[in-house]
């Protein structure tokens, strides 16, 4: 089956642990025929910067779905889920010492500095009734709302392209990968993704982080499925 468009994670999937982009990773997706959408749970400024200088500029899923833009001087489609989160981490902070990052440039969730007790705020969390959840990518920590991943944010994207969620690839590494992953016509996991990533791909590559997008890009091409 031949698919129409690529949608891919950032971290982890196409850097390596310290968020530093794989070049080989970068070189094939630039030389890919068919659009490259990332997606990604930072902020749009960054995705979009991002995206022109591995020169697959400039569709974009950020902040895990909240955010979507198919142009670089495109207004985006913002979710107004904010509210919700601001909410939740009202209540989580009179309890637990909490600090936003990059609360400036995030429209429609917040993350977290990496110093509390993620379990005692899940646990607190529950007892709100807010559609809200905590995940840990390992790159950061969201206050995001259940009603919003990258799962909506391409389907989103795929309405504005004109195209079926099935005419995707998606590629990723982590928890807020999964809604895409189990949406896309065909699923990719890098090596180094959780346990869960992996369970849902269609396929594994056997190299992580960079390489493995590399050599998810090479498997695809060579299967005639891109
Ligand atoms: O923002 C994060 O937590 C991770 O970013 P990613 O979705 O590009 O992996
Ligand atoms: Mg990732």
């Amino acid at each position: 089956m031949k698919f129409k468009a690529l949608a891919i994670d950032i971290d982890g999937t196409i850097t390596d642990m310290d968020r530093r982009l794989n070049l080989r990773a970068a070189e094939k997706l630039r030389a890919l025929d068919v659009p490259v959408v990332l997606a990604t749970g930072n902020v749009l400024c960054y995705a979009r910067a991002a995206s022109k200088l591995i020169g697959v500029c400039c569709r974009i899923i950020a902040e895990n779905g909240g955010v979507v833009t198919d142009g670089f001087d495109r207004e985006p489609i913002v979710s107004d889920h904010i509210h919700e989160c601001e909410e939740a981490f009202s209540f989580l902070s009179q309890v637990l010492h909490m600090e936003k990052l990059d609360s400036s440039l995030r429209k429609t969730e917040i993350v977290l500095r990496r110093d509390f007790d993620i379990d005692a705020a899940r646990a607190l969390l529950e007892t709100t009734g807010l559609d809200v959840e905590i995940i840990d990518t390992h790159f950061a920590i969201h206050i995001k709302s259940r009603k919003i991943n990258k799962g909506t944010g391409i389907a989103k994207m795929a309405e504005l392209m004109g195209l079926e969620v099935s005419d995707f690839v998606a590629i990723g590494d982590s928890v807020n990968d999964i809604e895409m992953l189990d949406a896309a016509g065909f699923a990719i996991a890098v090596g180094n993704a959780d346990n869960v990533a992996k369970g849902i791909a269609d396929y594994v590559t056997s190299t992580t982080y960079g390489d493995g997008t590399a050599e998810a890009i090479d498997y695809l091409l060579s299967e005639g499925m891109l």
